[in-house]
């Protein structure tokens, strides 16, 4: 028998072990009996050695422009295109649509999130959907629906099948009261947007699911996320994506935080393989289910000063939003990740000086494209 399926067999029997994640222990009162097609969460070691039949099955929940894209791109490279299904409430680009499967989803409808995981054999689920921070702010009624209730279901979902779960959390989990620079893992946690206050329950739930049922939850807090080619979401970092679409299409940007506001930021890739290795990491080393992780943390002034360096005409203007500013002014300035650093070996790559060369890059080439077209 060649050594690579001898091994995958001994690495297939290992993680049928219980000692390859937690079991659901005695299950809450909503749960309607658990999946007859449940495959056990299995990628506690790394997917190089794991079989076709072991490789998890992943729902990503999230809109069809946002990070869950980008995401389900590395996922499916790591576990194949047909183990990895986007979710959204919105129907998908001709491209999404084409790039892997694809399912419309409402994280409010328990029900047909059960179907879901059950008619697709999903074993890991990982939540995206979300309202922002200022869209938050501005609809108090659609994000207790979809920060608060669309979690409750998938944590049912998650614990009824056994799922590996993962929901990210975001600096704007802390508030005016946290310490803020740096602001660690465990500190006071008084956010003042229901945003905020969603992620913080969010975060209090997964953790009590996890000790008092099994349930495998796990979450990072994300800072501000930069990427290219997905849009902003209508937070209050967006302002850090913004500026480099204007800075090449007009030469200018009006910024709606002050010069100074000083916060954690990171470049996409380093949050989607974060997100990826921390999903993979063995549970045994993990001593918390949730982890802030960081990068880098700038204010607009450096980001302008950086970007003028490749574009020495851009010029930056203030046009400051009272809702955005009070919001920034009450979250972390800067993050510590030295628990995710010691526990699951997490490193950021990119700096500011990587991130603006890499953005402008990838903006630039596509417009040029654009423009020949
Ligand atoms: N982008 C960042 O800078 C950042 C930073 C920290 C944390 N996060 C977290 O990462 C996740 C993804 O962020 P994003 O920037 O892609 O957000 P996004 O706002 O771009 O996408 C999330 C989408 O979920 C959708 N949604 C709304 N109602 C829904 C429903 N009923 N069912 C299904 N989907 C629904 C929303 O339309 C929203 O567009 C969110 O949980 C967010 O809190 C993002
Ligand atoms: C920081 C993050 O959670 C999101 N970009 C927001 O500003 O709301």
């Amino acid at each position: 028998m060649p050594v690579l399926r001898m091994l995958q067999r001994v690495v297939g029997q290992m993680l049928q072990s219980p000692a390859c994640g937690p079991r659901a222990a005695a299950l809450p009162g909503r749960v309607l009996g658990t999946s007859p097609w449940q495959i056990p969460a299995v990628a506690n070691c790394h997917s190089a050695f794991l079989s076709e039949a072991d490789r998890p099955r992943i729902l990503i929940t999230d809109k069809l422009w946002g990070l869950g894209v980008g995401l389900a791109k590395l996922l499916r490279k790591q576990f194949g295109k047909d183990n990895v299904i986007l979710s959204d409430i919105k129907k998908p680009s001709e491209q999404v649509f084409h790039s892997g499967p694809f399912i419309h989803s409402d994280v409010l409808d328990y029900k047909h999130l059960r179907e879901i995981v059950v008619n697709h054999r999903i074993t890991w689920l990982i939540h995206y959907s979300a309202v922002l921070s200022a869209v938050g702010e501005a609809n108090v009624p659609l994000a207790k629906a979809v920060n608060i209730t669309g979690v409750h279901n998938v944590l049912d979902v998650a614990l009824e099948h056994n799922l590996r779960l993962f929901v990210p959390s975001t600096i704007g989990a802390f508030g005016p009261t946290s310490p803020r620079d740096p602001t660690p893992d465990l500190c006071i946690q008084r956010p003042r947007t229901i945003y905020g206050v969603s992620k913080v329950h969010a975060e209090l739930m997964g953790e009590y699911y996890y000790h008092r049922y099994g349930l495998d939850f796990r979450c990072l807090r994300y800072p501000g996320i930069i990427s290219a080619d997905s849009e902003p979401g209508g937070g209050t970092t967006d302002y850090a994506v913004q500026i480099f679409h204007d800075a090449i299409k007009n030469g200018k940007f009006e910024c709606n935080l002050k010069p100074s506001t000083r916060l954690p930021m990171m470049y996409i890739d380093d949050c989607l393989r974060a997100t990826l290795e921390f999903m993979e990491a063995p549970i045994e080393s993990l001593s918390s289910r949730t982890y802030n992780i960081n990068a880098m943390s700038f204010c607009p002034e450096e980001l302008a000063q950086e970007v003028l360096k490749h574009i020495p005409e851009f010029q930056i203007t203030y046009n400051v939003d009272s809702v955005r500013q009070a919001i920034a002014d009450s979250w972390p300035m800067n993050f510590d990740d030295s628990n995710a650093r010691k526990d699951w070996g997490w490193k950021h790559y990119f700096d500011l000086p990587q991130l603006v060369m890499t953005m402008l890059s990838f903006i630039g080439s596509h417009s040029r494209v654009a423009k020949a077209n």
